[in-house]
């Protein structure tokens, strides 16, 4: 694998989001990676609906989260994803709105991959975006820089956050993970949080995983 990657430098990742009040985190880390794969399989950078699946995904809880492989499976039961225009984003529950006439995205199905930090490089620079959870207790108070957190301040076993991990490399010798947030712009490095790579740090290795378009 490269000894750096960054889909941002290749048209895959859309703009900085922002959830709001509602746990939604799921939902947005869903939307980014299936831009990811929709922009790799057919060459159009879309942003898609967190609303459709806060409204529509009955295997999810809406704003009181949900997880990935949830969504995946709500995704292709649905047909697919409207874009943020079409049904956009209030950030609490309605009625769902969806209709399949407006699908501007697809998935056939999706892959949980490796929970070895080599192997999840390897397959981001080959395959894309990916989506993954954490334990997002040390990126409440993340400003800046690689964020290390010590163990007892990122337990591994306590995952309560989705995200998307967009690329990965070194500053000054730190290894690190280019991870996409959805708690607006002003959050950390405009809106990105980078976090050290290489310990499993805050579970990031537990639950990754990505769409699949065919
Ligand atoms: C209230 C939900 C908040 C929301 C988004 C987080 S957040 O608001 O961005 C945030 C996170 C941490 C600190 C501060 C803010 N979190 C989630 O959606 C997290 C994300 C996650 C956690 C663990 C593994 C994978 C993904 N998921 C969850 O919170 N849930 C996962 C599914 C669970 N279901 C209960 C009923 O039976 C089926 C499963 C409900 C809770």
């Amino acid at each position: 694998a490269p000894a750096s990657w960054d889909w941002r430098d290749h048209g895959a990742v859309s703009s900085i989001k922002n959830q709001g009040t509602c746990g939604s985190c799921w939902a947005f880390s869903v939307t980014g990676n299936i831009e990811g794969q929709w922009f790799l399989k057919n060459g159009t950078l879309l942003s898609l609906s967190e609303q459709e699946l806060v409204d529509c995904d009955g295997l999810d809880q809406a704003c009181k989260g949900g997880l990935p492989s949830n969504a995946y499976e709500a995704i292709e039961k649905l047909g697919g994803l409207e874009t943020e225009t079409d049904y956009s984003y209030t950030g609490m529950k309605q009625s769902c709105d969806f209709t399949s006439v407006k699908v501007a995205a697809y998935i056939n199905s999706s892959v949980e991959l490796s929970k070895d930090e080599k192997d999840i490089a390897a397959w981001l620079a080959e395959n894309g975006p990916v989506s993954v959870a954490l334990n997002a207790f040390a990126m409440q108070f993340y400003r800046k820089g690689v964020s290390h957190p010590m163990k007892i301040f990122c337990n591994s076993w306590m995952i309560d956050h989705a995200v998307l991990m967009v690329g990965y490399g070194e500053r000054k010798n730190i290894p690190f993970w280019a991870i996409k947030n959805s708690w607006g712009e002003d959050y950390g490095e405009q809106g990105y949080y980078y976090l050290y790579r290489g310990s499993n740090a805050c579970g990031i290795n537990q639950m990754c995983s990505s769409a699949v378009v065919n």
